[in-house]
């Protein structure tokens, strides 16, 4: 494992100091621990902690593996709560140790449902300087395949209990411009369902303006008639990068290795960085990060984008939080290469230009901005972050903080002189002057839909928050291209992007009002913020629920523009019934931790472990399986869908340290728990220390069938970790975040 190239260049850039140059390769060459992250609500993070704690931690201490001393799993340091974890073990220790495998198996039941969620170390850090609070704008800028998605979820959700899903006021936008990857932050969602959440499917370099209505829940006439831009308080910008720091499990970074792919990234890592800049609102706080070392993707990058906003934004110095983490400050100079070979001997752009023939300057791909500024010392770049292998055995990382400098914190932009954002725009450091023209342009179409164009120049449209005074547009004619926009709009901005709508349904639609009927939904069942998926408004099968704020954006923008590819969260679906009857509604098993707050608690049945065990152990009980009380209140009930309340305590098998609460639906005689194939087994083995899933019990005759050669492939088996690295490797982030198993 060596490329002599990557020696060169890093060696150049002085990243560690040169007594530190064998410690750092030798970290590279070392396989990277496996780290994990406790995922969800407060309540379930902590349950689930203990138990690692308390049962696995114990049998896994002091283990003797064919001679060696095996060290347990240990928590990361510096992650909050001790909600973090990483052990070091081989392949054959996973294997074969009857211990590891145990563990093994509890990681993969509890990352199928979503407890547990696989994630380098270093790739947990960005959400953490977010500081992400529930009634907070917050947009993911590059999000996909969505680790840190799922953290900035998890802090919006801050104040969900162990059964229940708060509705926070404000939301999240997970953005990734590759579409296979936008489903797959869907996908990802739906462990964390959120009324907050939205997925858009754009570059963020272009990334459109917004528009909210100033005050979405008033239709007075009286109310300013005016639109704003939703500015965000917290943006991520994760962006794409070379992802040399994860060498360490991406082995063929080794071999394909080259100085200039930094170099050919910096200018979109510029763009979208500048462009968070512009979409963040005055005590807003960006964060930027790349999982690569090169100074070229990290420091030039922030170099260039505060200098094209001179003098607005500075680093914040976050050394004193995290204070466990060690890390060393960024780059104040740095030499990029021009050619593949590792020429890292100009000094300035000027020495560069100057040395190539006339006619060739115009063919350089290189920019002033991958050279060092002359004003680096204004910047205080050693307030970035570098993360190296060797400082705690992790993969390498960079992050910056930003925050509008106080001076230009207290007003929304509107009061900075117009000369400073053309001399900004315009600053001899911006990169590709083509490509920020081109994001001014997009500014503008969207404006021109969205507001009356003619009186807003374009130094306002791209630095303030848009505004009109209502003389050009009234409120009810914007509310009416919102129901336009939320019914399908005919002329759409993007009539290539295919997916549906969304639709807001009437509080009084007639389907709505069966559905809170028969679910028995409270009369604050928020139902002005439920939405279906067709242009027609139909509410045919799924309802989703979405909050106020996201009913305002996604109302006030035209879907295909932003191509919102998800809003809100499914909650409800529809079953049909057999002909003669009403079709019945059910609350999904996902979306029931956000329904239940509205759920009447009379419709709740109480249930004890004995009946968990029963539904787990068959597809379909009878009733006549139960013991009472629980048999005659089944029994009393009519068909349908009923949610069982499991209360918190200890049986002679089992201890259930908080009370569950789960979906059932009922047929006329037999009864059947509403959760997926996998999150039953996941709950049985939580609770019971075995599966006792009818699955696992099918899969257990087939190996019995198969003979003693198919045991590896059974899911409860441990997975080859070199497979879950190519896997990861090949499918997801180059930082590459991934499941225990496929
Ligand atoms: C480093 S990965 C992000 C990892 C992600 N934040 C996570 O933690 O799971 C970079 C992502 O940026 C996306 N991407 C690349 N160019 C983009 C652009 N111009 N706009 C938005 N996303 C982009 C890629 O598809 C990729 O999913």
């Amino acid at each position: 494992m060596h490329n002599q190239r990557f020696a060169d260049y890093y060696k150049a850039q002085n990243i560690v100091p040169d007594d530190e140059w064998d410690q750092l390769m030798d970290a590279f060459r070392r396989p990277l621990p496996t780290t994990f992250r406790i995922t969800g609500s407060r309540d379930i993070a902590h349950t689930l902690g203990n138990t690692i704690q308390e049962i696995y931690v114990p049998t896994l201490n002091n283990l003797v593996f064919e001679g060696e001393t095996i060290p347990p799993p240990t928590n990361i340091p510096w992650y909050p709560d001790d909600l973090a974890w990483q052990f070091n073990v081989s392949k054959k220790v996973l294997r074969r140790s009857p211990e590891f495998k145990k563990f093994h198996s509890f990681l993969v039941h509890e990352t199928d449902v979503g407890n547990i969620s696989r994630q380098e170390a270093v790739s947990m850090l960005p959400p953490l300087f977010m500081d992400v609070q529930p009634h907070h704008k917050v947009i993911d800028l590059c999000a996909a395949p969505g680790s840190k998605t799922a953290q900035l979820l998890e802090a919006l959700h801050a104040d969900d209990t162990s059964t229940s899903t708060s509705i926070p006021p404000g939301l999240l936008i997970a953005n990734d411009s590759d579409s296979r990857r936008s489903h797959l932050l869907i996908h990802q969602s739906a462990r964390l369902p959120s009324p907050a959440f939205m997925v858009t499917n754009l570059d963020a370099s272009i990334y459109p303006v917004l528009k909210l209505p100033s005050c979405p829940h008033d239709n007075r006439r009286a109310v300013k008639k005016t639109s704003s831009q939703l500015l965000f308080d917290r943006i991520l910008c994760d962006v794409p990068c070379s992802g040399d720091g994860t060498l360490r499990k991406n082995l063929g970074i080794w071999k394909r290795w080259q100085p200039m792919d930094g170099n050919g990234l910096h200018s979109l890592q510029t763009r979208i960085l500048q462009r968070a800049m512009r979409m963040l609102a005055p005590d807003g706080r960006i964060v930027y990060s790349t999982c690569s070392l090169n100074p070229v993707e990290n420091e030039a990058v922030v170099a260039a984008a505060l200098n094209s906003n001179l003098g607005m934004f500075e680093l914040v110095d976050v050394s004193k939080q995290l204070p466990e983490l060690i890390r060393r400050s960024g780059l104040t100079t740095w030499s990029p290469t021009i050619d593949r070979n590792v020429n890292t001997s100009f000094g300035s752009y000027d020495a560069y230009i100057r040395s190539l023939p006339e006619d060739k300057r115009a063919d350089t791909k290189l920019l002033e901005t991958h050279w060092p500024p002359s004003n680096t010392e204004d910047m205080y770049l050693e307030r970035c972050m570098r993360i190296y292998p060797h400082l705690q055995d992790t993969g390498g990382f960079f992050v910056a903080v930003f925050e509008r400098k106080a001076s230009h914190k207290s007003s929304n932009l509107a009061h900075v002189p117009k000369r400073v954002a053309e001399d900004s725009d315009t600053a001899s450091h911006a990169p590709e002057t083509k490509k920020v023209r081109l994001e001014t342009s997009t500014q503008i179409e969207v404006a021109k839909d969205n507001i009356a164009i003619s009186r807003v120049d374009t130094d306002t449209m791209v630095a303030n928050p848009i505004t009109t005074d209502g003389k050009q547009e009234t409120i009810e004619q914007s509310q009416g291209q919102m129901t336009e926009t939320a019914h399908g709009n005919s002329t759409l901005a993007d009539p290539s992007f295919k997916e549906m709508p969304h639709t807001f349904l009437q509080p009084n639609d007639p389907a709505l009002l069966t559905c809170i009927n028969q679910l028995n939904l409270a009369p604050s069942f928020p139902s002005s913020t439920v939405l279906v998926r067709n242009p027609a408004g139909e509410p045919v099968r799924s309802f989703y629920l979405t909050n106020s704020l996201v009913k305002s954006v996604v109302q006030a923008n035209d879907y295909t523009r932003m191509r919102l590819m998800a809003s809100g969260t499914k909650v409800i679906t529809k079953q049909e019934a057999a002909r003669g009857t009403d079709a019945q509604y059910r609350v999904l098993g996902e979306g029931l931790p956000v329904v239940l707050p509205y759920i009447k608690p009379e419709t709740i049945m109480h249930a004890d472990f004995g009946a968990l065990k029963v539904l787990l152990q068959s597809y379909y009980p009878l009733c006549t399986s139960f013991v009472e009380p629980f048999r005659s209140e089944m029994e009393a009930r009519g068909p349908g869908s009923h949610v069982a309340r499991f209360i918190a305590g200890m049986s002679s098998d089992t201890t259930l340290s908080r009370d569950l609460v789960l979906p059932l639906w009922k047929s006329n005689v037999s009864v059947s728990l509403m959760i997926d194939k996998k999150a039953k087994s996941a709950l049985s083995l939580r609770l019971f220390g075995e599966d006792l899933t009818v699955a696992a019990r099918e899969q257990g005759r087939k190996k019995k069938l198969a003979g003693p050669g198919a045991e590896a492939a059974t899911a409860d088996e441990p997975r080859n970790l070199e497979d879950d690295r190519d896997r990861e490797n090949d499918e997801n982030s180059v930082d590459g975040d991934a499941e225990f198993h496929e």
